[in-house]
């Protein structure tokens, strides 16, 4: 239904798009102004030295709000303006990326911020409810040039017949979706439907289940609430922060870029395995002992973990203090720890009560004995004396190495490491778990931490508490991205130097102000003030409670992982998104109720996104005989276009699979214009296909976080996950779906990553 406005009275098509030329360069100009003013102010901040402490605390809000503004101004440069609206009342408005506004006037709107409630027309207005709107313009830019207008009356009477009327700018959307792909997501900021719309601009607090098949948008959804949610609820989302959980560091690579396009750098995009402050698990394992430690029941192992860490001795200790033995009975020790345990404190906070405990009972046989009346009448020490033989106790080295000993404090990793290591240690703390799990748990110490041991240690280190240790190691890592974060802000000034140069040419020495402040000089300055952004203090701190949690591919979630989750959020403001026919992980979750409501009941809404706007109507319909698989009463998405071209399935001798592979990717390469190839191979075959294509296209990438924005990209279902590729060929289906007991749902997955064409090679 798009057409040109070439009718009687409208400007012609060439003319509307020499008219918009005009109206978007003086919005760029205006962009450029913004960004200059703020470059400029960024840099006087950043060279204004002294005054009072909190002159320059405030010095260093405005720093960072400048260095923000250089940086989004900077950020929305493609497609700034996309859409104009006109009304009933023969007003005019042009919707973009950001809201611009005439300051020299009367403040009047140039440029509408997407998110703004009188934008929302732009993506409901339909011909039967058109929302006061009289027409719908699209406008497409390359750069700074207007290169096409696309127009929807909005007028039932002159809709085509032909026209999908539940598409928004259907021309628009068809000419996104066929573009090649990059290798990395886009915004769907110009194209944003109306099943999407609903779900981005959805209420902020409660628990927001987005349920849908594969490319109906989820993770675009996710990432433009976000945008949303920080636009119209800053005050509360800029001080609590925002979380995105996604399934893996490739995943978020592939998405890192559209929040910044939106103009919104603030939130926190984070893997599990990065999920504990200090610790990046990297490490792989089985993925039977991954789903082993995502249970629900590993809560109550490492309870009792920590309850075996507190010891009783089976014999009397005997502790040698200044050439005199003090012993220390089981009995002591265990109505000592019995009374501890009942103060119900966490286990390293509680150690302080223990302490009393012991060095009470201890002091009580010293005074006995250096007390002791020798006429047989009442011990003869005061309580002052009492206290003064506890004190010495305490520093004595061999109480100390015994209180160590009965209950030492303990990190997290200490915990979980020391427990891996001892089969005698699980076997006390998981007696509910069979030989053969028990035996998945054991692991010999170092290596490293995996994914799976994150909301192990989240969970640790909620039982032990945090000690002064942990308070120290907590304030090194603020340190950390204190540095970092002032080397950013130098970067940004640094970046906007040609000021620095235009001074220069007025024949000033002007110093420009990295010759002025290093990072170093920065860092000690924000370390008085205490001066980072939410982003970075959440990112350092494990307590930290988010203002609002999105979790991408949420399906793959333990229930460990969704208790640590819970912790990040006590407000449960969630967005969830996922789709449980396409669950890998074997502690995944095949129901939301299953994993939500342990911690929500049934306070969750559950919206569903049911168009596929990545997978063409002939690879859907190959999709969908896999999904009958995994369920029969699941129904695929329906795809939104279809691409003309069909799917092929070939069988080759078991032998010739890789040259055969090799062959097919040669062939898929050569026929791309632009755009990118996937292949996905089983993981079990990764090294060696991935090692069959690279030799003959060296330009492939493989690896463990292979470079997306290659041509060719060869990898795993596991690292295709939330990806997508123009052209896909699947290697091995049957080994795919033989490799894990949830085989037909990562073959579903490996199916549906094409925008345009699909081959799938059997090994016969
Ligand atoms: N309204 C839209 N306009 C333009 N493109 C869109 C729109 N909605 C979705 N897309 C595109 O469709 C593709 C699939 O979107 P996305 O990756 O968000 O889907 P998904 O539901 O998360 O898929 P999966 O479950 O397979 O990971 C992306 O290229 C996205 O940009």
């Amino acid at each position: 239904m798009s057409r040109h406005s070439d009718g009687p009275g409208e400007l012609r098509h060439d003319d509307e798009i020499g008219h918009e030329q005009e109206y978007v360069s003086m919005l760029y100009a205006r962009l450029d102004g913004m960004r200059e003013q703020a470059a400029e102010r960024l840099t006087a901040e950043l060279r204004a030295t002294g005054g009072t402490r909190q002159a320059q605390s405030q010095r260093d809000d405005t720093v960072r709000m400048y260095a923000e503004q250089v940086e989004q101004y900077s950020a929305v440069e493609n497609g700034l303006c996309f859409g104009r609206l006109d009304t009933d009342d023969g007003a005019r408005r042009y919707v973009g990326r950001i809201g611009i506004f005439d300051t020299g006037g009367d403040y009047d709107p140039l440029l509408m911020d997407w998110r703004a409630p009188a934008a929302r027309a732009f993506y409901l207005a339909t011909a039967a409810n058109p929302q006061g709107l009289r027409r719908r313009r699209h406008l497409r830019t390359r750069q700074r040039k207007v290169t096409a207008v696309n127009d929807e009356v909005l007028d039932l009477a002159a809709a085509s017949p032909t026209a999908h009327e539940e598409l928004t700018g259907e021309a628009s959307l068809l000419a996104a979706l066929n573009a090649g792909r990059t290798g990395r997501m886009r915004d769907i900021v110009e194209t944003i439907q109306a099943e999407q719309d609903r779900i981005i601009r959805a209420d902020l607090p409660g628990v927001l289940v987005v349920q849908g098949g594969p490319g109906t948008g989820k993770t675009a959804v996710a990432l433009h609430r976000a945008a949303y949610l920080l636009y119209t609820h800053r005050q509360v989302l800029s001080s609590r922060g925002v979380l995105l959980v996604g399934p893996n560091e490739t995943f978020l690579r592939y998405i890192s870029q559209v929040l910044p396009a939106l103009a919104e750098t603030g939130v926190l995009l984070r893997t599990q395995g990065d999920l504990f402050p200090g610790v990046n698990a990297r490490r792989a394992e089985p993925a039977e002992v991954a789903a082993l430690k995502g249970r629900a029941e590993l809560a109550e192992v490492l309870a009792a973990a920590v309850r075996d860490r507190q010891w009783v001795p089976d014999e009397p200790l005997e502790i040698e203090v200044e050439r005199e033995v003090l012993r220390l009975d089981p009995e002591t020790v265990r109505a000592a720890r019995d009374r501890v345990r009942r103060a119900g404190r966490p286990h390293n906070l509680a150690r302080a009560l223990f302490d009393v405990e012991i060095v009470h009972a201890l002091a009580d046989q010293v005074a006995e004995r250096i007390g002791a009346d020798p006429l047989g009448g009442e011990n003869l020490l005061e309580e002052a004396d009492r206290a003064e033989i506890r004190r010495e106790l305490r520093e004595e080295a061999e109480v100390r190495a015994t209180l160590d000993q009965l209950w030492p404090v303990l990190t997290p990793q200490r915990l979980l490491a020391d427990l891996y290591a001892d089969p005698a240690r699980i076997a006390v703390a998981a007696p509910g778990l069979t030989d053969a799990e028990r035996a998945l748990l054991h692991r010999a110490p170092g290596g490293g931490w995996t994914p799976a041991d994150v909301p192990l240690l989240d969970e640790a280190a909620e039982l032990l508490g945090e000690d002064e240790r942990a308070a120290e190691a907590r304030r090194a890592r603020v340190r950390a991205l204190q540095r970092e974060y002032a080397e950013g802000v130098l970067e940004i000034a640094r970046g906007s130097r040609s000021i620095d140069v235009e001074d220069e040419a007025d024949g000033g020495e002007i110093l420009g102000v990295t010759d002025l402040l290093d990072a170093d000089r920065l860092l000690e300055r924000q370390e008085e003030g205490d001066r980072l952004t939410t982003a970075q203090r959440a990112a350092a701190d494990r307590r930290w409670a988010f203002g609002h949690v999105i979790v991408d591919e949420a399906q793959e979630l333990s229930p460990m992982a969704w208790r640590l989750l819970m912790r990040r959020c006590p407000s449960r403001s969630m967005t969830i998104v996922g789709d449980v026919a396409q669950t890998g992980a074997l502690a995944g979750t095949g129901s939301w109720a299953d994993a939500l409501e342990p911690y929500v009941a049934q306070r969750w809404r559950l919206e569903e996104l049911t168009v596929s706007y990545r997978t063409p109507a002939e690879i859907m319909a190959v999709a969908a005989r896999v999904l009958a698989e995994i369920d029969p009463h699941l129904s695929p998405p329906r795809s939104v276009r279809e691409s003309g071209v069909p799917p092929w399935d070939r069988t080759v001798p078991a032998g010739r699979l890789a040259a055969a592979l090799t062959d097919a990717a040669v062939a898929e390469a050569a026929a791309l214009t632009d755009g990118r190839l996937g292949v996905i191979v089983p993981a079990g075959r990764v090294d060696e296909l991935g090692a069959a294509v690279v030799a003959t296209l060296p330009e492939a990438a493989v690896g463990e976080q292979p470079e997306l924005e290659s041509r060719v990209v060869v990898l795993t279902v596991g690292q295709a996950k939330g990806l997508e590729f123009d052209s896909v060929l699947v290697a091995d289906p049957e080994r795919i779906v033989a490799e894990s007991p949830r085989g037909h749902s990562d073959l579903y997955v490996a199916l549906t990553r094409a925008t345009q064409r699909l081959g799938v090679l059997r090994a016969g």
